[in-house]
């Protein structure tokens, strides 16, 4: 890991506001995330966790402070520079893969490329290496409903690295897999984004999975604090 900074949350807070009732869900949160470095956001239901990585991720926008990435201000950019960011960037997995049922691995891996008008052929090569490299050199053609669980798990993490992004954000990316498949997801995620050099952003209840990233950092009722504080 090195210590360049490649995101900075700063004093954000996030407010719901549906007329009768307020809902804060994030109080003044902190948070600075290094290239190539693994950090996991834990904490209980409904602390907020989703709701930062969505802020740190342009899918969300906070009701005060900022977030910088790489000294561009997010929520200071036009939608499409906000899009651009997003697609050349970043990377997502979630819990449900949402890949496209009608496509095929190796189409549902290329799609962020094929949006940024590479070339196809080079995709392709590309799609091919990174899903060859998740285990599934032998799945190219087949679509989500002809793999099981773990495999279009492993499909959007290798579409989620496509675009070569500097930071992949995750949220509960092992939680609809039993625990071993689970575990084995998990490994191929933090081994590919330690060899690409890539920082990595993870939100998850399991703390035993935590336990593994470079840092752990709680959330708890909005408020982010770090592990060592805790105790
Ligand atoms: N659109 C919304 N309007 C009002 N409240 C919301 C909205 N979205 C989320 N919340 C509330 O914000 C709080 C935090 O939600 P969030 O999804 O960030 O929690 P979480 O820590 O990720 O929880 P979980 O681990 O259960 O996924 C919850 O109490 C939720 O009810």
């Amino acid at each position: 890991m090195n210590s360049e900074l490649l995101l900075k949350v700063s004093n954000v807070s996030k407010c719901y506001n549906d007329g009768a009732v307020e809902t804060q869900v994030l109080h003044s949160v902190d948070l600075e995330v290094f290239k190539g470095e693994q950090l996991a956001i834990v904490g209980s239901s409904g602390s907020g966790k989703s709701t930062l990585l969505h802020i740190m991720g342009t899918l969300d926008k906070p009701s005060t402070g900022n977030v910088t990435m790489l000294d561009e201000d997010l929520y200071q950019l036009s939608s499409q520079r906000q899009a651009q960011v997003r697609n050349n960037s970043l990377g997502f997995i979630y819990q449900f893969h949402h890949l496209l049922p009608e496509f095929t691995a190796l189409e549902n891996v290329s799609m962020p490329a094929l949006i940024q008008g590479k070339k196809r052929k080079e995709i392709e090569r590309k799609a091919t290496n990174l899903l060859q490299r998740v285990g599934l050199g032998h799945r190219l053609t087949h679509t989500p409903a002809e793999m099981s669980g773990g495999e279009r798990q492993r499909v959007a993490i290798a579409r989620a690295l496509i675009n070569d992004p500097k930071l992949v954000l995750a949220d509960e990316p092992t939680g609809n897999l039993d625990a071993n498949s689970g575990e084995a997801v998990y490994e191929l995620i933090t081994e590919l984004v330690a060899q690409l050099g890539t920082a990595f952003v993870v939100v998850t209840h399991d703390q035993k999975l935590a336990a593994r990233m470079d840092r752990q950092l709680h959330m708890k009722n909005g408020h982010l604090v770090d592990a060592k504080e805790l105790v």
